[in-house]
């Protein structure tokens, strides 16, 4: 028997792309709203009140409507917007982030996945954090890029349309929306400072955290660095540890995919550390988790459908 699944704002950036993943399946059969019906409040309650998992694909405020328009307590959901990522009744969709990560999200009815730049982030330093390598009160910082579809389909048409920026820090105020997940999810004490920009490029993210061995609990070497993110990881999944020492990396690495690749560069005269996670903020930061997500809750191959 196929898994029944409705995906609330099907015809958005990230909805179209987990149709995508999703297309041909036959362990899932998708259903999604056309035209005036898709922002129906009685067409959307009936969809959502009949399927076994629910994929919302909305912005905050809708997705919390969507949330509260469920009577049916089979209803299973994986919310991709932000509204819930630090809400403790639900549970965080990002199952390799924590050795129980999996089981608790097949176990779940309410799964938050994962921001894209929150993925890249804590899939570097939780890991440390929870080995005790990088102390809960460390002061971190995180540069990242993505591509400009992470802003969706506003963002898209602002790009394409001509007005974008070869490359566009942004949330130069501070406060931006992914800070307390990635603060919670990471076990710290204090935010990290986010430096996020856009580039001219439609899909693909690099996340970098640079660290002084300094930042580190006394000891650590840049082989026990490599060998917690190594035994956090296990190989054939979606995160992979780089094992060489490449020159540069490019945005373009992971887009396309439902992979990350994680990187650790040292140098040991200035005892300074690279960490950086390539990804595509639609794959493993958006529609690939979500569908990961999928699976493990339906209790399917993990990986199925997925861009490897
Ligand atoms: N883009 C990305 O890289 C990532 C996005 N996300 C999150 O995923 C969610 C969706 O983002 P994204 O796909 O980029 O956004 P888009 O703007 O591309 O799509 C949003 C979709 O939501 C629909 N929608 C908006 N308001 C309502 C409403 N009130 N009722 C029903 N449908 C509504 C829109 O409908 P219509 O088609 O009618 O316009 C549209 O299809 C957001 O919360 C975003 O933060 C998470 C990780 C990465
Ligand atoms: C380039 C760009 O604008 N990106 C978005 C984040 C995209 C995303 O991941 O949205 P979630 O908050 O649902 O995770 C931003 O910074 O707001």
């Amino acid at each position: 028997m196929s898994v029944s699944v409705f995906i609330d704002g099907a015809a958005g950036t990230t909805g179209l792309e987990i149709r995508e993943r999703l297309d041909g399946r036959t362990d899932v059969s998708v259903s999604t709203l056309d035209g005036d019906a898709r922002r129906d409040p009685a067409a959307r309650r009936d969809a959502i009140n009949n399927a076994d998992v629910v994929v919302l694909c909305l912005p905050d405020d809708a997705a919390r409507e969507a949330v509260a328009m469920i009577g049916n307590p089979r209803t299973r959901v994986i919310d991709a917007s932000t509204a819930h990522r630090t809400a403790p009744e639900w549970t965080y969709g990002f199952s390799e982030i924590e050795p129980d990560g999996a089981a608790r999200i097949a176990g779940a009815t309410r799964v938050s996945n994962p921001g894209c730049y929150p993925t890249g982030f804590l899939a570097l330093v939780r890991p440390l954090i929870r080995e005790g390598l990088l102390p809960a009160y460390s002061l971190l910082s995180v540069n990242a890029t993505s591509g400009y579809s992470g802003g969706g389909k506003a963002m898209i048409a602002e790009f394409e349309g001509g007005a974008g920026s070869a490359f566009r820090p942004y949330a130069l105020s501070l406060g931006h929306k992914h800070v307390p997940e990635m603060t919670v999810h990471a076990g710290l004490r204090h935010g990290p400072i986010f430096q996020p920009a856009v580039a001219n490029v439609y899909r693909g993210m690099v996340v970098e955290v640079p660290l002084h061995l300094a930042h580190f609990t006394s000891g650590t070497t840049p082989a026990d660095i490599r060998g917690v993110l190594n035994d956090a990881y296990r190989p054939g999944g979606l995160v992979r540890v780089s094992q060489g020492n490449r020159a540069t990396l490019g945005i373009e690495d992971d887009a396309g995919t439902d992979r990350m690749t994680l990187h650790a560069f040292f140098d040991a005269e200035t005892e300074q550390v690279r960490l950086i996670a390539t990804l595509d903020n639609l794959g493993k930061g958006a529609a690939g988790a979500a569908v990961q997500n999928l699976n493990i809750m339906a209790g399917l191959d993990p990986l199925a459908g997925l861009i490897l």
